[in-house]
């Protein structure tokens, strides 16, 4: 997994190895501080030279000068490594996204989605910053500091080694129960995010229900669980804080005591030792660079780890290695024994057979739950079949590349989705790049002219958060209106459920009837009213053909279609 997550650096070693430099750079410099302070007191203070001790001060102010650009370096262009890996991170996963399948996204949450998205690698990008720079100058410092103490003083060195290992384990046992308490956190706001999703997409269920005291309650428990996760991280930070705290200054103390003894029996000089007392410090710093890796790395590791799982999860529906560029199609479409199921063991499409010509209308009927909906989204390759194929013109859907195949199926369904910019941008959604021109014609062969024209900014009237601001009859005429522009060859159109008064419903009618002409139109009916004028009527059941045929022949054949319409 190292491995892999080193693999981000590679297109930003430029930037790496300045970091990494700079920050190597100034370790040395803290280090060597100590002893600059040892000479001062020790040589240069007894010789009574003014003018050399301000020059030596002046020395040390530039030393302390570069040190602060180094820092400056290592602080802003360590953190813009860690933004680049992010932020390319960050565009891999959203990419991924885009192409999972649809059984995938069945079962997916959103909000734990987004938290991915956002907190995860943000964490990750963290990491990707400090992880090894502050990995490799705690080691660097930690055994340069020793190596100078034991220059400056072996005993006291030692003492100071001694108490090492008790620090170490500290550091250890409190980065232990510092990853499990963030983990904890970070499963509570994955939680959060699901429920704020849910009630706030759903706000307006909430408030129709008048559930807001329900829902209120739901986010109080969400809420507090995440406090006390939050709270038990604390806990554990203060804890080890306090107690590193102590250890360092205990070292100091007994560093103190001790190396007074040294320095009255004349074994240290003054300037050795507030060196040395310089150096314990320098020497425990790393500890705390290393808990602050203990710290953060478990949460980039964690949040790498689902960034990993979520890369690897498999898209299904891909192109295949030899599949070809579908050419223009004409829209003959053969369903060949095709069987489906959501679930291993639930048939929803058992052994349909059907064929379709180009250019023909044929409509679906059937109970609710029948598989008509199902079966229309194998056509896009939304799913794949469990069993049998589905061809058009002669090709199977799988030999040919999903997007040539998609780009050439428009689809009409029950629920439009609208994103929450103008109405210029949702119909241009239909094909990017569509003049204004070709916008307006859309819009006009739709029936959304007259709408449009009574909106005080026309086609730049923003439509709110998944169109919320028009009306269902209006939403279905945008979704028409994209087809219109995509113009693909073949349509499947999922009539709307929900009751339109009869005007907009013989509008949107003429709008579909418009859009048909001349493509093959797959529709699935839920009024029989709007189907006389299909080709042919496919009555489905239970997830199988049980009846086809014009509406006339339907109607004589005295069938389950003949009862419906009755
Ligand atoms: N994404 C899904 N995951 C699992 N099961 C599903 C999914 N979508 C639909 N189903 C199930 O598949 C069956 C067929 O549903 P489908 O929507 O195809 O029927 P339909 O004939 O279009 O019904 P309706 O007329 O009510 O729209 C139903 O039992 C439904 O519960």
């Amino acid at each position: 997994m190292l491995r892999q997550f080193f693999s981000y650096y590679r297109p930003f070693m430029g930037l790496f190895w300045l970091d990494f430099g700079c920050a190597v750079l100034s370790g040395l410099l803290e280090l060597a501080f100590p002893l600059a302070i040892t000479a001062f007191i020790d040589h240069l203070l007894p010789q009574g030279n003014w003018t050399l001790t301000v020059a030596a001060a002046a020395g040390l102010l530039a030393l302390y000068a570069v040190n602060a650009g180094l820092l400056t370096v290592v602080i802003y262009w360590g953190h813009k490594l860690g933004i680049n890996i992010e932020t390319e991170m960050r565009a891999r996963a959203f990419d991924h996204l885009t192409r999972l399948s649809w059984r995938w996204y069945d079962r997916a949450r959103t909000g734990k989605l987004v938290a991915r998205v956002t907190r995860d690698l943000e964490e990750i990008g963290e990491v990707a910053h400090h992880g090894p720079e502050d990995a490799f100058i705690a080691i660097m410092t930690f055994v340069g500091a020793f190596a100078l103490m034991f220059w400056v003083n072996p005993q006291l060195a030692v003492i100071v080694a001694l108490i090492v290992p008790a620090m170490l384990a500290l550091v250890i046992v409190y980065g232990g129960r510092m990853t499990r308490t963030w983990r904890a956190i970070y499963s509570r706001v994955g939680d959060f995010n699901v429920r704020l999703e849910e009630a706030l997409g759903g706000v307006r269920v909430v408030q129709a229900f008048g559930n807001e005291a329900h829902e209120n309650h739901l986010f109080a428990a969400d809420n507090a669980r995440y406090r006390q996760a939050k709270l038990d991280a604390y806990k554990v930070m203060a804890a080890s804080n306090a107690l590193q705290y102590l250890g360092l200054r205990l070292v100091q103390v007994i560093v103190m005591v001790v190396g007074a003894g040294f320095v009255l029996s004349g074994e240290l000089t003054t300037g050795g030792f507030v060196g040395f007392l310089l150096l314990v410090g320098v020497f425990y710093r790393p500890l705390e660079k290393i808990a602050a890796v203990i710290e953060t790395y478990p949460r980039g590791i964690a949040g790498f780890r689902r960034y990993q799982e979520l890369l690897a999860t498999d898209p299904e529906i891909t192109d295949a290695p030899d599949a070809v560029e579908a050419p223009a199609l004409r829209g003959d479409i053969v369903f060949e024994n095709v069987g489906f199921a959501y679930e291993e063991g639930r048939t929803i499409l058992d052994g349909v057979d059907l064929t379709v010509k180009a250019g023909e209308t044929v409509a679906f009927v059937g109970p609710s739950g029948a598989g008509k909906t199902t079966l229309l989204a194998l056509l896009p390759r939304f799913y794949e079949p469990t069993r049998g194929r589905i061809t058009v013109d002669g090709l199977a859907l799988a030999d040919m590349r999903l997007n040539s195949l998609r780009r050439q199926i428009g689809l009409v369904s029950q629920d439009v989705f609208l994103f929450g910019g103008t109405l210029r941008e949702n119909i241009g959604y239909g094909r990017l790049g569509a003049t204004d021109d070709e916008i307006r014609q859309a819009a006009a062969r739709a029936q959304l002219t007259q709408m449009i024209d009574n909106l005080p900014d026309g086609l730049d009237t923003v439509v709110g958060e998944r169109g919320v601001m028009l009306s269902g009859g209006q939403k279905q005429r945008v979704a028409i209106a994209r087809a219109f522009l995509k113009n693909p060859p073949i349509l499947v159109l999922d009539e709307a459920t929900s009751a339109l008064d009869s005007q907009t419903e013989r509008e949107i009618q003429q709008a579909l009837d418009a859009l048909s002409v001349g493509r093959t139109t797959l529709v699935i009916a839920h009024r029989l009213g709007t189907i006389r004028n299909a080709d042919r009527i496919v009555v489905m059941q239970a997830g199988r053909i049980a009846e086809i045929g014009s509406h006339a022949d339907l109607m004589a054949r005295g069938g389950i279609y003949a009862r419906l319409a009755a």
